[in-house]
């Protein structure tokens, strides 16, 4: 049976809600009244449960209770993505109950450390005995800021290309993916012909299926970037040629569109390939009728793949006793058996060195070639631009733009032009201010 996306079916709407609401508390420098009291022996965690792991999740917790008898953990739905639990945590931040470990994606941690929301961690390392040198380094890193860290990785992810076997061999075409999307270019049409009218060669994510995330590796092999650090580069040469790219895709030649639902449209052979999470790959599988194929993103001159996802972070505002429970329980559940775990039951890959190399991942790859894709792509991949990552709202800016010239053909260079507009108004009104200086 084919399931609803991961993203959540009211995913759209209320991203767009999420993302508004974010923006006010930012704008106002409020750092949160909330500390809901809270018990110090019950450890309260708020996740989307990314990737359908809210059984992996409760076994984690199973785990996690029976070697520290004296915690409770109490695992609460924080929404259907991840937008949605940015959503509630802000909302709690004006006086509601704080959770002890809150869930953030890539786009939303850095605005909570910026008002002061969530704690800074290396203070506490130490009472929790977390041994972070463990951490596979770049995503440890991905939440340093201001030379603290903010989030220990716990869902991390890269876009994967993924693709139907089947199609491809009636194409013609050899077993693996693309080597530049002007290759891609080529076979998109070869590709068509194969699927007939109905279907497609090739399915973009549409802004809630995070195209803002998927297409910053295709920019960065045009030569483009969202941002250097906060200078926006939307309407560079190598940003315009890749958003002209897609729009030529599904426009000109024809053999692609934004599907609303990358993973099951791709599983139901719908769409012949997609972009789509490291974190799709366990409901990719179970969905598919035939033969699934991945493999890295096209990069034949540098990056071309970057890294995503979540980590796990901890509200300011609790007492010190809570926020140690916590970071036990985070440095719990991600470490080498435990993400080894999630990682092979769910696609998302482990966040630990020691997990990468051992015999139960080995002899996992070796079974699993898909998984194996993930885990190998990994040190090929880049860190975000901070146009997406570190601006409230600006993924689904950036989502919006490109999916406006997918379902609109929308034009391109004012689209892009609007996109960097609206972007910079954010960083100008809400993040400078509030830089260290
Ligand atoms: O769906 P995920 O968990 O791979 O996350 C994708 C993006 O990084 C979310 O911003």
């Amino acid at each position: 049976m084919v399931e609803l996306s991961r993203r959540g079916f009211l995913a759209a709407g209320v991203t767009a809600a999420a993302g508004a609401v974010l923006t006010a508390c930012v704008g106002s420098g409020n750092s949160g009244s909330g500390s809901g009291g809270g018990n110090s022996n019950t450890i309260t965690w708020w996740s989307s449960h990314p990737g359908k792991s809210t059984d992996v999740e409760k076994d984690l917790i199973t785990r996690f209770q029976q070697a520290n008898p004296s915690l409770t953990v109490q695992l609460v739905d924080g929404g259907k993505n991840y937008e949605e639990v940015a959503q509630k945590f802000n909302a709690a931040l004006s006086g509601g109950a704080l959770p002890d470990v809150v869930m953030l994606s890539d786009v939303w941690w850095f605005n909570f450390a910026l008002i002061g929301a969530i704690a800074p961690l290396d203070d506490l390392f130490g009472k929790a005995s977390v041994n972070t040198s463990d951490y596979v380094d770049s995503l440890y890193a991905d939440y340093a800021w201001n030379n603290k860290h903010w989030a220990l990785p716990y869902a991390r992810s890269t876009p994967l290309f993924y693709y139907n076997k089947a199609v491809w061999q009636q194409a013609g075409l050899p077993d693996r993916g693309p080597t530049s999307w002007q290759e891609f270019d080529e076979w998109g049409p070869r590709l068509q012909d194969v699927v007939g009218s109905g279907k497609l060669a090739h399915g973009w994510g549409n802004a809630t299926d995070y195209l803002g995330w998927t297409f910053q590796g295709p920019v960065r092999t045009f030569g483009g970037r969202y941002s250097d650090q906060f200078d926006l580069k939307f309407t560079e040469p190598g940003t315009i040629a890749a958003a002209n790219y897609l729009r030529s895709s599904i426009h000109d030649k024809k053999y692609a569109a934004i599907s609303n639902d990358i993973a099951n449209d791709f599983g139901a052979g719908i769409i012949a390939s997609t972009i789509a999470s490291t974190g799709d790959l366990s409901g990719i599988a179970k969905n598919a009728k035939f033969d699934v194929g991945t493999a890295f993103l096209p990069a034949p001159n540098g990056p071309g793949c970057v890294t995503g996802g979540t980590g796990l972070a901890i509200p300011a505002k609790i007492s010190d006793e809570r926020k140690v429970n916590a970071l036990k329980f985070i440095d719990f559940i991600t470490n080498t058996d435990n993400t080894t775990y999630f990682s092979q039951k769910v696609g998302y890959m482990p966040v630990r060195k020691s997990a990468l190399t051992s015999a139960s991942t080995e002899q996992f790859l070796a079974k699993n070639p898909n998984f194996a894709t993930a885990v190998n792509q990994l040190p090929k991949t880049t860190s975000q631009d901070y146009a997406r990552v570190f601006v409230p709202g600006g993924d689904k800016i950036i989502g919006t733009g490109f999916e406006q010239i997918g379902l609109r053909n929308a034009d391109v260079d004012s689209t892009m032009a609007s996109v960097q507009s609206q972007i910079q108004q954010i960083i100008d009104r809400q993040i400078t201010p509030k830089l260290p200086k």
